[in-house]
């Protein structure tokens, strides 16, 4: 038992198997920091959890979400974020992926401004995947990674001037398992948060650069507000001035958006911006709304960001973010490259258009998801962003006001066989490589991650729930739902082929997908059923 102030602080219990980098990763004094976070920190993070499912409650009931009368005072009054250090002045095109050994290095060394490393969307956590991801960061903030694929022979080390690195944790939701205190599983975003922090910020800061991390998911300012807290106190741990962890938090979520001020405010020591996690807020619109008929989404194709209410939201983070001082990112196109040079030509002309739409609205950087995306990215932001590090000087002041009944605006498009039939597809073949341990997989030509599959899953949810019917005027059902499944499986084994199909985990990820689609009640996410399975699946888990 270790003491925090005169309080006593239950140790933390390992409960996951000892691998090759337990040993630098899980030191003594992580254990330590862990157990401290811990007994501060998990409690109120329970409590900010059931805030959640409070307020959607009243949702469900009836209720639209809107900005909230007893912050007013913070949208309306003057003031400003501490500041953004250098490093973080120039962002026009980030790079993000899982912490794999060989993709950090190969992100690192991207002709990007920074490479975020994923514990979150892209990665599937087990056990193996955390500890050796936490261990490819610590190498990589080091210069030391190296890598050799036993496949190829290639080898891979850093070049010189590698992006700058933010980390980014897993949201508030999931639980690390194999890490306990008191019986109870650490939430894993304090875990990603403190062996980053403890690892790194000693060789980060005397490189110029600082701890940096991403924040995904967040739902409230108070939840703004815990973080804020559990940075002051690591500060202050470490003997560090208050305000030397940057973060960007990702609004992402419906009830987000309407907390914009109040979110940068809460963590105006520590914040730098806020980044439009478009794919994560589409899904939330469908989650939040889920028990309104007037809201349900067409085709998951259809809804991109022109869509009036995904450019309102769009436009409103860059006004709020560049009157604090903060930097607006934009976010993520799905496209990956193709080979075939015909469909290469539509993809980067896709790329282009989503980028341009960005940098027109005032958007200070952008999200790509693979290296070979990166001179057409970083063309159309060097375009508007120029000589200049950012577009802070874009204000956005004189647009017409953004209210409530733009964010939340239906969206138009047809609900189609052919929609229903691709999330089928998606959905399954996404959550058997989740469950496999893969978090981001090429599916179609697109990159599919935790927040694309979850949107392709809430849909038919909600079809289901809502009686939507098709274009082909078919009425949606559950019973129509496992018909498709059933034909869109075998439509997966034909273009899989029999052998990886059936060494696969089909069966599983379809009963987990039917199981989701088919309850009352829509799942809040995929991968909370989805962890179980994985920690069964993954041999270390
Ligand atoms: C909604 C959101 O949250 S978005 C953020 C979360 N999502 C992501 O971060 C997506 C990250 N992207 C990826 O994981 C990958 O690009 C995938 C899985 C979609 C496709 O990967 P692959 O099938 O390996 O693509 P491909 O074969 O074309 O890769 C070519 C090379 O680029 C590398 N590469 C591809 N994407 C990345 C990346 N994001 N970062 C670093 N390297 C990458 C591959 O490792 C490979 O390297 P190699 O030639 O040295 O072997
Ligand atoms: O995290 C990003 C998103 O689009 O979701
Ligand atoms: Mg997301």
């Amino acid at each position: 038992m270790t003491m925090l102030g005169a309080e006593a602080v239950q140790p933390i219990e390992l409960r996951g198997a000892t691998l090759p980098d337990s040993e630098r990763v899980l030191t003594t004094e992580a254990m330590t920091f862990l157990a401290e976070l811990g007994a501060r920190f998990a409690a109120p993070r329970a409590q900010l959890l059931q805030a959640r499912r409070q307020r959607q409650e009243k949702i469900d009931a009836g209720a639209l979400p809107g900005f909230l009368p007893a912050t007013e005072s913070i949208r309306k009054e003057d003031w400003q974020i501490l500041g953004i250090p250098a490093d973080l002045q120039d962002r026009r095109v980030e790079i993000t992926g899982p912490v794999d050994r060989k993709m950090v290095i190969n992100a690192l060394n991207a002709q990007v401004r920074v490479f975020m490393a994923d514990f979150e969307d892209s990665l599937a956590p087990s056990w193996e995947k955390v500890v050796q991801g936490q261990a490819n960061l610590m190498d990589a903030v080091a210069g030391t990674i190296e890598y050799t694929n036993p496949a190829n022979g290639k080898h891979y080390a850093l070049d010189e001037d590698p992006a700058v690195l933010i980390c980014r944790v897993r949201g508030l939701h999931l639980d690390e398992a194999h890490l306990q205190q008191d019986g109870q599983a650490l939430p894993g975003a304090l875990v990603d948060f403190a062996l980053y922090f403890l690892h790194n910020h000693q060789a980060l800061l005397s490189k110029g650069s600082g701890p940096y991390f991403y924040i995904p998911k967040l739902e409230s300012h108070l939840e703004a507000r815990w973080w804020a807290e559990v940075f002051a106190y690591s500060e202050e741990r470490f003997g560090l001035q208050p305000g030397t962890i940057k973060v960007t938090c990702l609004i992402e979520t419906l009830p987000a958006v309407f907390e914009m001020d109040e979110i940068l405010y809460e963590l105006r020591n520590n914040i730098v911006g806020l980044n439009c996690g478009r794919w994560d807020y589409i899904f939330s619109y469908i989650k939040t709304l889920k028990n309104h008929p007037d809201r349900v989404l067409p085709d998951r194709q259809v809804v991109t960001m022109e869509k009036p209410f995904l450019n309102a939201y769009s436009r409103l983070l860059i006004r709020t973010c560049h009157r604090r001082g903060a930097l607006a990112m934009g976010g993520m196109a799905a496209f990956i490259p193709a080979k075939d040079p015909e469909t290469q030509a539509k993809v980067l002309e896709k790329v282009t258009a989503d980028k341009e739409l960005e940098a027109r609205n005032g958007h200070d950087g952008t999200w790509i998801a693979h290296p070979g995306l990166a001179q057409t990215a970083m063309g159309v932001m060097d375009q508007y962003i120029g000589d200049a590090p950012n577009q802070l000087g874009v204000s956005r002041e004189s647009d017409a006001p953004i209210t409530a009944e733009h964010l939340l605006q239906p969206c138009e498009g047809q609900a189609t066989e052919q929609g229903m039939r691709a999330n089928i597809r998606i959905a399954v073949q996404y959550i058997e490589a989740w469950i496999s341990g893969n978090g981001c997989v090429p599916i179609y030509g697109l990159m599919e991650d935790a927040a694309t599959a979850e949107i392709s899953r809430a849909s038919i949810w909600q079809w289901i729930r809502h009686g939507t019917v098709l274009d082909n005027g078919q009425l949606v059902t559950q019973a129509l739902f496992e018909q498709m499944l059933n034909q869109e499986l075998e439509t997966v084994r034909q273009e899989l082929g029999g052998q990886r199909f059936d060494s696969g985990r089909f069966e599983q990820a379809a009963e987990l997908f039917r199981a989701i689609t088919c309850a009352e009640q829509l799942t809040d996410f995929l991968t909370l059923p989805g962890y179980e399975i994985l920690s069964k699946n993954t041999s270390n888990g």
